[in-house]
């Protein structure tokens, strides 16, 4: 008996990829399993242009229906939640198209339901209108998806009060009870506290509840305690979850920038702490000067992708003259041993025994593809859940050297809003990320052995994935 799911990812690389990777994996391990990908237009309003797409397009049983975003066009960045809900006629029109030309042709797949973005909860609307099961597709960590729950839970109980001003001073600490430590409220992501932002993470996770399954982005051995936590039944009403990751995207993008791989290949093994901060990572010029400072003082390699940091919420700009901006005379006195550039071929600069240290916003993707290659990490949270990531890396796993205790600001609340971290802190960060014999190191290097046996025949997310497919199909066949 032949099935089809149909999924509906979040029109960003850092969600797109790791779904597109889950569609692969799925069908591979199934032969009787279809997939559908709706991708919807992004929140400005053009198309998607990721490669990813292309590259993936060759597998016969993964196909992508692109929902135009041709009259969608804006300059303004849009409320994500309407941004969403707006796409929903056109994927009920996909919807009944598909599910019109399976009944009326013989030996097509039967729908087996939808599986979402966490941005995407919204259109579980269409699947329930079509009589379909919803599952969601988590792209970051079953620690922050229980946060989620937990907030949620203490929000409609009238228990949660978070001040959106002066949470960053708080001194209270919360008992999440998907992490062993207490979580202070100082390190709540801007999401979970902003008037903005607070009810789209809250609606969200009241749908997470509703839905048959969640395929989480994380592995057995890296999150013991939430997922124990998650699959008890601890949270009540919520459905059973499958740790399936790590989910990569580990296409080898080093030819499109062959100087900085040719420079690389020079450099002695573990000697280069590399820094790149995600999708949306930017900064200002003064903060951008710290760095550059930190870098020269620490006296070690460097490869650093760099980005401004636009005016309010907007995705991040180049710098026009860096010459200009960074500390005079800094090119010539590190041309030797360091690289500035824009946006990096991040995978494949992590897979290059070179570099020795990552120094990261902490998004999801980027944490998994560091442990992946065994490079320690020092977070740099930025916006988004990065905040809740660094916590788990350096405080709750070990698995991360600290930069700063607190980080106060996020870019979700405008680049004015950002503290500017001092050149010693960082300075003192990128020692420590760099040593060679530190515990962090150690773990993190055991930690990757895991990540890679969790693939394998009869790994921990190979079992887990084998477990989604035959609840998938049993929802479906009886
Ligand atoms: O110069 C760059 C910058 C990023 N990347 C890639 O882009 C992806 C970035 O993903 P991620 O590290 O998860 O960061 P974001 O783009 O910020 O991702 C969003 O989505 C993630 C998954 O839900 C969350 O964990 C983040 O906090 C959220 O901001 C990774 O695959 C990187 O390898 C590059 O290749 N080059």
């Amino acid at each position: 008996m032949k099935s089809e799911l149909v999924f509906v990812p979040y029109p960003g690389i850092s969600h797109l990829r790791s779904t597109v990777e889950m569609a692969k994996l799925l069908v591979d391990q199934e032969t009787r399993l279809s997939i559908t990908v709706l991708i919807l237009p992004t929140l400005y309003g053009g198309e998607v242009g990721d490669p990813v797409l292309s590259a993936a397009s060759s597998d016969h049983r993964i196909r992508y229906e692109v929902i135009s975003g041709e009259n969608q066009q804006s300059s303004e960045p849009r409320n994500l939640d309407s941004h969403v809900e707006n796409q929903i006629p056109e994927v009920r029109r996909v919807t009944a198209k598909l599910v019109h030309d399976y009944s009326t042709s013989p030996n097509s797949p039967k729908i087996a339901g939808f599986v979402v973005d966490m941005f995407c909860t919204s259109v579980i609307d269409v699947a329930n209108e079509f009589g379909l099961p919803s599952y969601l597709f988590y792209t970051s960590n079953a620690g922050v998806l229980g946060l989620g729950f937990h907030v949620q839970r203490l929000y409609d109980d009238g228990k949660y009060d978070v001040s959106e001003t002066e949470f960053q001073d708080s001194e209270s600490e919360l008992i999440v009870p998907s992490l062993a430590r207490p979580y202070p409220v100082k390190w709540l992501p801007y999401a979970l506290v902003s008037k903005e932002w607070q009810q789209i993470f809250i609606t969200q996770a009241r749908r997470f509840r509703g839905m048959k399954g969640i395929l989480v982005n994380t592995f057995a051995d890296l999150e013991p305690h939430a997922l124990k936590y998650l699959s008890s039944g601890g949270y009540d009403d919520a459905p059973p979850v499958y740790p399936v990751g790590p989910l990569l995207h580990l296409a080898d993008e080093s030819k499109k920038q062959s100087e900085i791989f040719e420079w690389l290949d020079e450099q002695p093994e573990k000697s280069i702490v590399f820094l790149c901060f995600g999708s949306m990572g930017g900064f200002s010029e003064e903060q951008a000067r710290e760095i550059a400072v930190a870098l020269e003082r620490s006296g070690h390699r460097f490869l650093w992708s760099l980005r401004r940091a636009s005016p309010g919420t907007k995705s991040p700009g180049e710098f026009v003259n860096l010459e200009e901006i960074l500390p005079e005379g800094f090119f010539d006195r590190t041309k030797e041993r360091g690289r500035v550039i824009g946006w990096a071929p991040q995978v494949a600069v992590l897979a290059n025994s070179a570099i020795g240290g990552f120094v990261t916003h902490c998004g999801w993707n980027s944490t998994l593809e560091s442990l992946w290659f065994g490079v320690p990490t020092a977070p740099w949270p930025l916006y988004a859940e990065q905040k809740f990531n660094a916590f788990l890396m350096v405080e709750e796993l070990g698995l991360a050297v600290e930069i700063k205790k607190h980080w106060r600001g996020d870019l979700m609340a405008g680049a004015a809003a950002m503290e500017t971290v001092k050149a010693d802190e960082i300075e003192r960060g990128i020692r420590c990320l760099m040593e060679q014999e530190s515990d962090v190191r150690k773990r993190v290097k055991e930690m990757s052995d895991k990540c890679h046996e969790a693939l394998m025949d009869g790994g921990s997310s190979r079992v887990a994935l084998k477990k989604f497919i035959e609840d998938v199909m049993k929802n479906t066949f009886g």
